[in-house]
């Protein structure tokens, strides 16, 4: 692949990683989290433009915090701390660091005290600036000079123009701080002097020039499942290696009301592609049958998903790679590619595609062409290619699909009812157009029978959830305010209409401290 600008992002934990590594991108660099615990050669190796030290929850002062060899000052290559970082650089440089007399959390006014600094051009000697810290920097190491400073934190920025280091006791990464992506631009631009040359057209270029070296005249699978990812996943393999490609859509049984079947249409009709449609819902069923662990669950549908994908290949020829439409979030939020050691961070849920691969499945090799990318890169990557605007602009839907929205034993008649109710809640939504103004909104059933009454008669039946979200990265989430007007008339419907279920409820719960699905 081409040679492209790098930034590289230094993880020591800190909540806001993912921000900072699409914050950077959108300032067209392209950028990669590493953990901590990577040898200062390695990162040599990678010639970056620039290293970026992210947040952590721990004291820089504690001698078991993440910390860093001092060498990494001395490369050359320049570096902006973040909050931790910010402090971790006063640190490795014998400045003074310890417990604020006062914490700052949430929005303070920055005051730029030296407008020249490269940090802050074009940014008013006053903004607000989104803080979130205990500790703080109380005398900055020598050689480095205070640029800004609220009025609870003598030293919210720093620089050490001859080294090119800077630091920022705030988090730029975050919207709430108004100038904040300008001062990261700034740092990319005026500092790191990058030249911004990661743009899509530069990605789709490079991507389809790579994968046609990778994969020479060898057959491909992709994992279709008529999402977004895989869906531009297959534009661009198809662009690269056209019919070596075969698309695979696993109808896992655990589909949306009639999903399986526009997926199959879309796919026949307006591409030119192979495609394969394996319908293994009894499969499934029976391998899930008496499981409710939701990782279990969530193993066990991925495992499956590989080896019907390994029987696919096999059929058409003795070797051949496999390929999936994981991006990067689905990567970080599996813990791979995380920090080991105390910036670890804990596994949430196993997403259905990083489940390992069984030992005796060996395909030539793996093929993840948007492993690098976030979601909105991926979209921007679709559209480029042509894929049609509906599909591009898909809410998502999880590969174990119904199966992590049903919470304890998944039967077949759960999957029924789950599916029913869930397609009066989509008609609904499409009907009072707030089918794209919200992320995603799908029914849960939560395997719970309450009490009711129905035409003067006693019923002990589902309780049905209604979960709707709205987010720009999935990583945080809010719940919908939806009218009630609406929830009304989809709880009536529900109620209504789809057997065996007798009270709706809605999630008014927010990522954190819930998570989109249930499971
Ligand atoms: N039913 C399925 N059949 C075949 N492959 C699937 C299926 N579900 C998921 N996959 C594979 O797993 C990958 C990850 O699933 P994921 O849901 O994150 O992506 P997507 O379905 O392509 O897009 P979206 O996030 O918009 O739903 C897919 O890109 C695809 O390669
Ligand atoms: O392909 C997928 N395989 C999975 O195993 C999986 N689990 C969650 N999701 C989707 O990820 C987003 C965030 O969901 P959570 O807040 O529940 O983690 C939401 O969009 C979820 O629908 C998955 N997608
Ligand atoms: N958000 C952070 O990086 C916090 C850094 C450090 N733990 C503090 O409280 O000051
Ligand atoms: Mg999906």
């Amino acid at each position: 692949m081409q040679k492209q600008e790098l930034v590289v992002i230094l993880d020591f934990g800190g909540q806001y990683n993912q921000l900072i590594a699409r914050r950077v991108r959108e300032c067209n660099v392209y950028c990669e989290i590493k953990p901590y615990t990577t040898p200062l050669e390695e990162i040599k190796a990678l010639h970056p433009k620039g290293i970026i030290f992210t947040g952590g929850p721990n004291s820089v002062f504690d001698m078991s915090s993440p910390h860093y060899t001092k060498e990494i000052l001395e490369i050359g290559v320049p570096i902006l701390g973040i909050c931790y970082g910010c402090q971790l650089i006063a640190w490795m440089g014998d400045g003074e660091v310890k417990t604020a007399p006062v914490s700052e959390y949430g929005k303070i006014e920055l005051q730029v005290t030296d407008p020249a600094s490269a940090l802050f051009r074009d940014v008013p000697e006053t903004s607000i600036v989104w803080m979130s810290h205990t500790d703080y920097i109380a005398t900055p190491p020598e050689g480095y000079q205070i640029v800004g400073k609220t009025n609870d934190c003598p030293c919210a920025a720093m620089q050490n123009t001859e080294k090119k280091i800077y630091a920022v006791q705030f988090h730029p990464e975050v919207t709430h701080s108004e100038y904040g992506k300008q001062i990261l631009r700034n740092f990319l631009y005026e500092v790191c002097a990058c030249s911004g040359d990661w743009v899509m057209d530069n990605f789709i270029e490079n991507t389809v020039a790579a994968l046609r070296e990778k994969i020479g005249d060898k057959k491909v699978i992709l994992g279709l499942s008529g999402g977004v990812d895989s869906s531009v996943a297959a534009g661009l393999l198809s662009r690269a290696v056209g019919k070596q490609l075969t698309c695979v859509f696993v109808d896992q049984g655990l589909m949306r009301k009639d999903e399986g079947d526009f997926v199959e249409q879309t796919f026949t009709t307006m591409f030119d592609m192979n495609f394969v449609r394996v319908n293994c819902g009894e499969l499934f069923m029976s391998k899930l049958k008496g499981v409710t662990d939701p990782e279990e669950k969530r193993k066990i549908i991925g495992t499956e998903f590989y080896k019907v994908f390994w029987n696919e290949i096999r059929g058409q020829a003795e070797d051949g790679f496999f390929a999936q439409g994981t991006i990067y979030p689905d990567r970080i939020e599996s813990g791979k590619g995380k920090s080991d050691g105390k910036a670890n961070t804990a596994v949430i849920k196993t997403h259905h595609n990083m489940a390992k691969m069984p030992d005796d499945i060996q395909f030539l090799g793996v093929i993840e062409p948007l492993g690098d990318l976030f979601k909105d890169e991926v979209r921007e990557v679709g559209e480029k290619l042509g894929i049609p605007h509906e599909l591009v602009w898909r809410q998502p839907f999880p590969g174990p699909g119904l199966g992590v929205r049903i919470i304890g034993e998944i039967t077949a008649e759960k999957v029924k009812i789950l599916q029913e109710a869930d397609w009066v809640l989509r008609d609904e939504m499409s009907k009072n157009g707030y089918e794209s103004q919200l992320s995603q909104f799908f029914c849960v059933l939560p395997g719970v029978n309450t009490v009711g009454v129905m035409g003067d008669h006693r019923t002990y039946d589902n309780l049905v959830a209604i979960r709707a979200v709205t987010t720009d990265d999935f990583m945080t989430a809010d719940w919908a305010k939806i009218p009630y007007d609406i929830l009304a008339k989809v709880s009536n419907r529900i109620t209504n209409e789809v057997e065996h279920i007798n009270r709706v409820v809605y999630d008014i719960t927010s990522k954190p401290p819930g998570t989109v699905e249930w499971e």
